[in-house]
């Protein structure tokens, strides 16, 4: 497998910077120290009293002492030259506050002075130092080049263009929103700021020759604090900025994880500073982390967790990839589509008529307002129905309100009516009033006259006995006086005069009573005219108020009816309003159950993820403390097996010394017997060769035997030496090695204490998430729970709601019914005694009018039989009177006794005179000041039913 298929590592440094002032200054303990050749980094704690290191081996190591040059030249020139090679290349500073991420990356170029020859201070970071190598590079080179540099804060979530002109930059604080950069896809599976400066450093000038272009990419980046939030003094109105930075480190972290362990799903997307970070983590990038750390004990925690961090890290593998080398034409083609797209993007800022928003924003937003068009619409429709429902409702109530103007002119045009009848009935009554008036009137002088006439009568009667004792007594004396005859012819011609006058006066009131009489009769006939006039009105009225009171009781009915018809289309119109209002409230608290539902199981599934990451984490910890202790075990095994092997070896060794020594004493022996077979052997030949030869031969031999022997003896006591010596060795280092293993055993019992603390710290750690988890799906559920609750609550409150208000619709209705039935009723019932009574007083009326006719007819016959009872008495008075005294006068014949001369009482003329009855406007003037018109009562005037006597006994 090729390298970029197997991806490299993220490289990660550890720099440790010295002690601040302060630090010195308190004296504060060193628990951090670095081994830059070995790599390693230990801290030292006490836990229990007992001292612990932990070591940790990074890629690189640079402690308190190294400068920026050594950390530039070491870790940063190789990654700058990757990027001058094509590769794009990230370099980002990870540590707690105040560890030195910024010196690292930026350095104090301001505090110090340039060096000479533009030269950089000491004190110059990574950034100003990759600038300056890159431009070197390319001025080296002698090739045509641009550099481009983007200079941005990513703070609070929120992306800041640093090389802004100043004038944007100063602009106020609530216009900064605007400022704000979004972030979108490339459509290449990377990111980019949209609308970010790019400045254009400087670009040497053009060599056409070669026309492929490289192109690499640099990326610096300076982190937040990793310190925990809590102690970064974030409180208040901190909270959302401590907030954003922990979300953006926590997702760092998360995504680290989520690399680390080959997890499926990366939440690069959970923050913006891992969407910037996408391809320097797990992409085509090359990666360089410089963790920083304090070496002071204050800081240990965080120290641990930043080391334990960028440990883990190390573990990221990158696959990077040379940037496509281009064709300058292709190039120039790109720039001229870049140049199109951002004269397009000025054109819609200048214009303000365009917007930029990520592709999955677009899409949601799109989706989003699809929805709401859709239910705009349907809301709008259900709007148009309501409106249309009003509207029929409104031309209802209007034509209800023009029916009822309508009704109402129609009853004031009836109650004027009512009132004109009224005006002509109490006129009518007047009328009458002043008929039985003028009636009661005429009886009154008729009675009077009746009064006069026995008066009359009597005083007749008086006179006829005067008149009968005059004639006796005259009768008695006509005889005797003579004289008396003038007299006599005086008293009849008297008599005569009286007669005639009587006569006259009788014919006078026959005249006066006929004129009365037949007064009276045309009186009557206007009364009965009159009243039978006002009988045909009335009754015209009284049909005409009947039939208009019937009509209203109809109209009444047919109004009610109307409103009845109203009510029921208005009852069923809120009904059905009711009825969706709750298929409204059912369907949202169903549809927020089943947000809920789908919430729970989604949140369900992140928790039942967050169980079985924290059991995994559980089991691999234990896993790994047992893999640990095992490893424990296996090299306290192995190093027993080796101590056991290396005691074999020693012994070996003795055996082999001993062996080496019995060796040599075998070798002095075989020397010895071959020395003495060579003597043997020499000696055998002496005797058969010649003396002196091989006595020299013999003296030569001894020597070298002698001297063999002698190299031999020095060999042994040099290998019995040297077996000593080995042997002592061989003690001492068992000794050593007894002591080194004792001391290593106690060194893994140590570590395996250790090791089994922190594995107790860590499962009480993971205990405590898996106890936060499960509180958090507890409260989780209990708020879906009280959610649910407060929906069906709300659903059932609304249910009720519309059951009361639709019973109340119901009641509302059975009350109109009876109102509208009671009103019926009444209106039947006060049409029908309107009608009863009128129709009584018609009865009545008529009755009365038929009662003053029968009267009136009565009255007028009576009038007739006085008349001619009158004119019938006055002839009969007249022809008696004449007959009287015709007869007295012409058959007297003297007695002859002269009665005493008496004076007949005659009534004087004045006394006949105050006899005669008062004239007729006397009487009237009489009646009325006795009867006064108003306290007049039709009661009192009925005409006295009796007939007057006739003027009978007059005479
Ligand atoms: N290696 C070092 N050698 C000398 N001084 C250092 C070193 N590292 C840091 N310092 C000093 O420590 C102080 C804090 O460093 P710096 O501001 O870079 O921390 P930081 O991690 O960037 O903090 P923050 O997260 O708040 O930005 C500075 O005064 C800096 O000069």
């Amino acid at each position: 497998m090729s390298v970029k298929e197997k991806g490299v590592n993220v490289q990660v440094l550890l720099r440790c910077r010295p002690f601040s002032d302060d630090e010195l200054r308190n004296n504060a303990p060193q628990v951090v120290s670095c081994n830059e050749y070995q790599r390693e980094v230990s801290v030292s704690q006490n836990i229990a009293g007992k001292h612990i290191d932990r070591v940790f081996v990074f890629d690189k190591v640079f402690g308190p002492n190294a400068q920026q040059k050594d950390l530039y030249e070491q870790a940063v020139v190789p990654i700058v030259n990757e990027v001058l090679e094509g590769f794009n290349c990230t370099i980002f500073a990870y540590g707690q506050t105040g560890t030195g991420k910024t010196y690292t990356m930026e350095g104090e170029c301001k505090r110090s002075k340039g060096g000479l020859n533009g030269e950089l201070p000491p004190e110059a970071g990574v950034i100003p130092r990759a600038v300056k190598q890159i431009f070197d590079t390319l001025e080296s080179q002698n090739a045509e080049y641009s550099v481009k540099v983007t200079f941005l804060e990513l703070y609070n979530e929120e992306i800041t263009d640093l090389l802004a002109p100043e004038d944007l930059s100063r602009v106020a604080q609530e216009d900064k929103q605007k400022k704000q950069l979004p972030l979108m896809e490339d459509g290449k599976g990377g990111v980019l700021v949209r609308g970010l400066e790019e400045e254009i450093v400087t670009s040497a000038t053009t060599h056409e020759g070669e026309e492929l272009i490289k192109c690499g990419k640099l990326n610096l980046v300076d982190l937040a604090g990793s310190e925990n939030i809590s102690r970064s003094g974030a409180r208040e109105g901190r909270a959302r900025e401590a907030g954003e930075i922990n979300k953006s480190l926590l997702t760092l972290g998360r995504v680290i994880s989520a690399l680390v362990e080959h997890l499926g799903h990366v939440p690069y997307r959970d923050s913006k500073l891992t969407r910037l970070l996408r391809d320097s983590l797990g992409g085509r990038t090359k990666t360089c982390i410089i963790a920083t750390v304090s070496p002071a004990v204050h800081c240990l925690e965080e120290t641990l967790s930043t080391l334990d961090y960028a440990h883990r890290a190390k573990h990221i593998k990158n696959k990077p990839e040379v940037n496509q080398k281009m064709m300058k034409s292709t190039l120039i083609k790109d720039l001229y589509g870049e140049i199109e797209r951002l004269k397009a993007e000025v054109y819609a800022a200048r214009e303000k008529n365009g917007v930029y928003i990520p592709k999955e924003r677009y899409y949601q937003e799109e989706s989003d307002r699809k929805a709401m068009a859709d239910q705009i619409e349907q809301m709008g429709l259900t709007i148009e129905n309501h409106q249309k429902h009003i509207e029929e409702l409104q031309a209802k109530y209007d034509r209800q309100v023009e029916q009822c103007t309508d009704l109402s002119s129609k009853l004031d045009a009836t109650q004027k009516d009512l009132n004109q009848t009224s005006k002509l009935l109490a006129n009518t009554e007047d009328e009458l009033k002043q008929c039985q008036y003028s009636l009661k009137e005429r009886d009154f002088i008729i009675s009077e006259q009746k009064k006069a006439e026995n008066a009359l009568a009597h005083q007749a009667s008086v006179l006829r006995a005067d008149l009968e004792k005059s004639q006796k007594d005259n009768a008695s004396l006509f005889l005797k006086i003579a004289r008396e005859d003038k007299l006599n012819t005086d008293n009849r011609s008297t008599v005569n005069c009286f007669q005639a006058d009587l006569t006259r006066q009788l014919d006078a009131l026959s005249k006066l009573l006929a004129g009365s009489t037949s007064q009276q009769s045309e009186h009557l006939k206007c009364v009965e005219k009159l009243c039978n006039s006002f009988f045909n009105v009335h009754e015209k009225a009284a049909d005409e108020l009947k039939n208009k009171v019937s009509a209203s009781r109809a109209l009444c009915v047919s109004h009610f009816e109307a409103v009845q018809n109203v009510v029921r289309l208005h009852k069923a119109g809120s009904n059905a309003a009711l009825d969706e209002l709750s298929a409204l409230a059912s369907s949202h608290s169903d549809s927020i159950g089943e947000l809920l539902a789908a919430e729970a199981v989604e949140m369900n599934l992140v928790f039942d993820d967050l169980q079985k990451t924290l059991s995994s984490h559980q089991g691999e910890v234990t896993h790994l403390a047992r893999e640990l202790r095992q490893r424990f075990n296996a090299s306290t095994e192995h190093l027993m097996d080796t101590s056991e092997s290396l005691h074999g070896f020693l012994e070996k060794l003795l055996e082999e010394s001993k062996r080496l020594g019995s060796h040599a004493t075998q070798v002095d022996e075989v020397q010895t017997k071959c020395i003495a077979d060579f003597q043997k052997v020499y000696e055998e030949q002496s005797r058969s060769d010649s003396e002196k030869l091989i006595a020299d031969m013999t003296t030569l031999v001894d020597a070298r035997l002698g001297d063999l022997k002698d190299s031999v003896i020095g060999n042994k006591i040099f290998l019995d030496g040297h077996i000593s010596t080995v042997d002592g060795i061989t003690s001492d280092l068992k000794r050593k090695w007894q002591d080194c293993f004792t001391q290593t055993e106690s060194n893994f019992k140590d570590n395996a204490d250790f090791s089994a603390a922190k594995h107790c710290r860590m499962e009480l750690l993971l205990q405590k998430c898996v106890n936060t988890a499960d509180t958090a799906l507890e409260q989780w559920q209990r708020t879906q729970q009280s959610l649910n609750d407060m929906g069906s609550q709300h659903a059932s409150t609304i249910a009720s709601h519309v059951r009361t208000m639709s019973e109340s619709n119901e009641r509302h209705d059975v009350e109109i019914e009876s109102a509208r039935l009671m009103v019926e009723r009444d209106t039947a019932k006060s049409g029908e005694d309107i009608i009863h009574f009128i129709d009584g007083l018609s009865e009545k009326e008529r009755a009365s009018v038929s009662e003053i006719l029968t009267t009136a007819r009565a009255h007028s016959e009576t009038i007739e039989n006085l008349q001619r009872d009158h004119s019938e008495q006055a002839t009969c008075i007249e022809q008696h009177a004449t007959d009287t005294f015709r007869q007295k006068y012409m058959d007297y014949e003297p007695t002859g006794s002269t009665p005493i001369r008496s004076e007949p009482d005659i009534p004087s003329k004045g006394t006949i005179e105050s006899l005669r009855a008062m004239p007729m406007e006397a009487l009237q003037e009489e009646f009325r000041e006795n009867h006064s018109y108003e306290s007049f009562t039709g009661k009192e005037l009925r005409p006295s039913v009796t007939p007057r006597a006739p003027l009978s006994q007059i005479n």
